[in-house]
């Protein structure tokens, strides 16, 4: 039996992977992985006096413990494992990827795809080389389903994690400008994804497609294997009815030539294409269109993702998990359209941009005063040579200035739209409004 084998039969026996000797590791088996700030391998002693079942490791002085597995690089192990046991479990994997609303697509498919199947997906957003390993290591054999989530900020990472996952079935949320700095540019982005519809195309198996993104539509030129919605084209085509505060849409099947309206919790018109997305998906695996319905009535966002917060004393839409360029434009036009008096904008920088970085802050100061967003405070130091010219807006280096400012003067009876990038850790002034 090869090695990964035999930590496979190890693993089945275990309660599953823990990577933390922080957390308890009875029964599991312990992953000692090297990160920026420690290394693991110094805590496989400790974790299986504390009743660890297992530990790999990749230091040789661990080589005479019981139960621990010495291999050549445990990330690589992991990876290799989680591999392993995806053939293993033998289940459709539908892999979803994208620039923006990842997260939100996957949870709305999750919801939808619950009430048909015994489902796994990612649990918050573990969706890059290490998350995605257990993820699929977290997938137990009454799983009929999983929904597998993917991020990326360098070339090539898609096609690994695609490597790892083998995906039955996948989509591209959209392309937007993210993680600038190690994609290169736009184009670099749509390179980056599309090494998921490569995955499909080499591996014949299915596409979901935004069949009205004319970026998806190009880089899916050579897919036969796919299955379109959209706003208007595809089997599944659906509008916006209401936006404010949350989204309606009516949505139509072409196939069975019903029409649907439905009322949800999501905040932004932005929304319209992943909700979509888990119609379609949904819809193409067999779930009937009633309780595709009732999935996303019932489903309301958490974790900072366009959350609508009612305070004491403010209104607030609370989007501070991530900021980039095309989702901070979208934020941004959604919150022009909503129909308030006292409107004020918490900003912070957007990271991850590189040589864009100034540009695009221009960029996003212009379309705020071009959406006459004027009332309008500005977190972190991107903002120090594009905003001083407008009296309106405060800049502020850092949250803490921004809070010790808000305890000064208290905002209220505001509409507020707080949105970026998630190191910025604007969630913080929440206490304050
Ligand atoms: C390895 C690990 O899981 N680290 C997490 C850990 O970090 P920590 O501060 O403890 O330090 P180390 O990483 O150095 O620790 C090494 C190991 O040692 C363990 N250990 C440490 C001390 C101790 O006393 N005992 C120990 O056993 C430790 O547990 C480690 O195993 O905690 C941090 C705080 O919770 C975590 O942030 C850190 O997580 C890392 C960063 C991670 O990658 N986690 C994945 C599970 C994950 O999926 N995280 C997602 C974020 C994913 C993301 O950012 N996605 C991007 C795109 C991806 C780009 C890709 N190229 C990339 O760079 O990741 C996107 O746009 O969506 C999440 O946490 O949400
Ligand atoms: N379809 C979309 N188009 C543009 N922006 C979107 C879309 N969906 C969500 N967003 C924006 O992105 C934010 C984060 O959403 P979500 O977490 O679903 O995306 P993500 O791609 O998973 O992000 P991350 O990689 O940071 O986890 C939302 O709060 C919203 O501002
Ligand atoms: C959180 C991470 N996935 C991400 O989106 N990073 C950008 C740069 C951000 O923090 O907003």
């Amino acid at each position: 039996m090869s090695q990964i084998a035999n930590i496979h039969q190890a693993f089945l026996a275990s309660k599953g992977v823990s990577t933390d000797s922080r957390s308890n590791n009875k029964g599991f088996m312990f992953f000692a992985l090297k990160g920026a700030n420690f290394d693991g391998n110094r805590y496989v002693d400790s974790v299986m006096k504390d009743g660890a079942a297992f530990a790999v490791a990749d230091d040789e002085t661990l080589s005479g413990l019981t139960n621990v597995f010495i291999v050549e690089d445990v990330l690589t192990t992991l990876q290799e494992l989680a591999r392993f046991h995806r053939r293993y479990l033998n289940i459709p994997i539908l892999a979803i990827t994208g620039s923006n609303g990842k997260t939100t697509t996957k949870e709305l498919v999750a919801a939808v795809l619950k009430e048909k199947y015994a489902i796994k997906a990612t649990s918050g957003n573990y969706n890059n080389h290490i998350g995605v390993p257990l993820t699929l290591l977290s997938i137990n054999e009454s799983i009929e389903l999983g929904v597998i989530e993917m991020g990326a900020n360098h070339i090539g990472e898609i096609e690994a994690l695609c490597k790892i996952v083998e995906p039955n079935y996948g989509i591209i949320t959209n392309v937007g400008k993210a993680h600038l700095e190690g994609f290169g540019s736009f184009e670099g982005v749509k390179t980056a994804k599309g090494e998921l519809y490569q995955y499909l195309k080499n591996t014949n198996g299915k596409v979901f497609i935004n069949a009205d993104n004319p970026h998806l539509n190009q880089m899916a030129a050579n897919l036969s294997n796919r299955i379109d919605y959209g706003p208007n084209h595809g089997k599944i085509t659906g509008q916006i009815t209401a936006d404010y505060p949350f989204v309606a849409i009516t949505w139509h099947s072409h196939e069975t030539k019903k029409s649907h309206d439905i009322s949800t919790k999501l905040i932004g018109a932005y929304n319209l294409e992943n909700i979509l997305s888990a119609i379609c998906i949904g819809y193409t695996l067999g779930v009937d269109e009633a309780a595709i319905n009732k999935a996303l009535q019932a489903y309301s966002p958490s974790n900072n993702r366009s959350q609508f917060i009612q305070t004491e004393n403010n209104q607030i839409i609370m989007d501070a998990y991530n900021a980039n360029p095309s989702s901070m434009q979208v934020a941004l036009q959604n919150f022009a359209r909503v129909d308030a008096e006292n409107k004020i904008l918490i900003i912070g920088g957007m990271k991850e941009l590189g040589s864009d970085s100034l540009s695009e802050h221009r960029k996003l100061i212009d379309t705020i005063k071009e959406l006459n967003l004027s009332q309008a405070m500005l977190v972190g130091e991107e903002f120090n040579d594009v905003a001083h010219d407008n009296k309106k807006f405060k800049c502020f280096t850092t949250t803490e200035e921004l809070i010790d400012s808000l305890r000064a003067a208290p905002i209220k009876n505001a509409y507020l739209l707080i949105k970026g990038s998630r190191s910025n850790k604007l969630e913080e002034v929440l206490p304050y409004l």
